[in-house]
């Protein structure tokens, strides 16, 4: 072994056991995942976000996937000519468009996170939140300058049942989850992801939460990214129009999060390789960490 290899072990040795304080923090602690749609696009990422996902299991994290598939879903509507458009980042969904939503993310985006973490030697069911009762959901209301909106088949998580996911867990197997739910009434719901992700961090008593995405973080009105931010300071970017489209739900989702037990929540570039690793095992920070404040 020549100097420069011994030089290059050395540091993997070091890199290891200056991750050891947190495997030790971390070890038995649920991690829910927020995996967004604009993540998963790169066949190479993807492949490191199931390894780094099976690596956190391997570890004693028990990590939780979300997943959405919201640009996926687009070019299929587009392809089946049916139209769709969005309300502050929900997607307005009739009968036709539900039926693909349901095809899309419990069909082939849901199996092909299963199988990506099944090839990295991880051990992944696929299920959608009509499994078990998992995501009961009611029909979501909104109304937008003082007029009522119908967003049609879109929902919000009334009740989790999380007794799947722990089953699964007993089990030694990664959950992940496609943000499908149904009503009392058998009514399929398209929830949102972010959304879908929030209720089953706080009912499963998560310990962080984890939005993967496709920007850095919150960017300030010059593009800047903001490392932390409370609820008060959350609402202020609403108000002022900082932020916008998808990054309302992924906020509100965080900040119920947090205000529910769940203890830290963070948004993440999912673009940048092993960002949930260095996230979670390094002190360097590297999105926007929401809290309680
Ligand atoms: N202030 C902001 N900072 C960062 N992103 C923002 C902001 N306001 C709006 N966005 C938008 O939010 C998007 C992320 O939400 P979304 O498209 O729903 O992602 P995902 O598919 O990962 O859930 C970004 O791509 C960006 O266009
Ligand atoms: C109601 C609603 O908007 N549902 C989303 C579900 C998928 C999703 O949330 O995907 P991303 O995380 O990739 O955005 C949709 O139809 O696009």
């Amino acid at each position: 072994m020549s100097i420069t290899d011994t030089k290059y072990w050395l540091k993997t040795a070091r890199t290891l056991t200056d991750a050891l304080p947190y495997m030790q923090k971390y070890a038995g602690k649920r991690f829910v995942i927020k995996y967004g749609g604009h993540a998963m696009v790169d066949k190479e990422l993807a492949r490191i976000f199931a390894r780094d996902i099976t690596l956190l299991r391997q570890v004693g994290i028990l990590p939780v996937v979300i997943h959405g598939g919201g640009p996926q879903i687009g070019t299929m509507l587009k392809r089946l000519n049916i139209e769709s458009r969005f309300v502050d980042g929900l997607r307005v969904t009739d009968a036709a468009a539900m039926e693909v939503v349901e095809m899309v993310l419990s069909g082939s985006i849901n199996k092909e996170i299963v199988a990506a973490i099944n090839a990295a030697g991880g051990k992944a069911v696929g299920i959608s939140g009509k499994d078990d009762n998992l995501l009961l959901a009611r029909k979501t209301e909104m109304t937008k300058d003082g007029e009522r909106v119908d967003l049609g088949l879109v929902g919000e998580p009334d009740k989790v049942n999380p007794g799947i996911i722990r089953s699964l867990e007993q089990a030694g197997v990664i959950p992940v989850i496609a943000p499908v739910g149904f009503g009392p009434d058998g009514q399929t719901y398209n929830i949102n992801a972010d959304t879908a992700a929030g209720a089953i961090a706080a009912a499963i008593g998560a310990a962080r939460l984890l939005m993967l995405t496709d920007v850095p973080g919150v960017l300030d009105k010059s593009g800047q990214l903001v490392q932390q931010l409370t609820a008060g300071e959350v609402r202020a970017l609403a108000a002022d129009g900082t932020i916008s489209g998808g990054m309302i739900p992924k906020l509100e989702t965080c900040l119920t999060a947090v205000e529910s037990g769940v203890e830290a929540a963070v948004i993440l570039d999912g673009r940048v390789p092993h960002s949930m690793l260095l996230e979670i095992f390094t002190p360097q920070g590297i999105g926007t960490l929401v809290t309680r404040g």
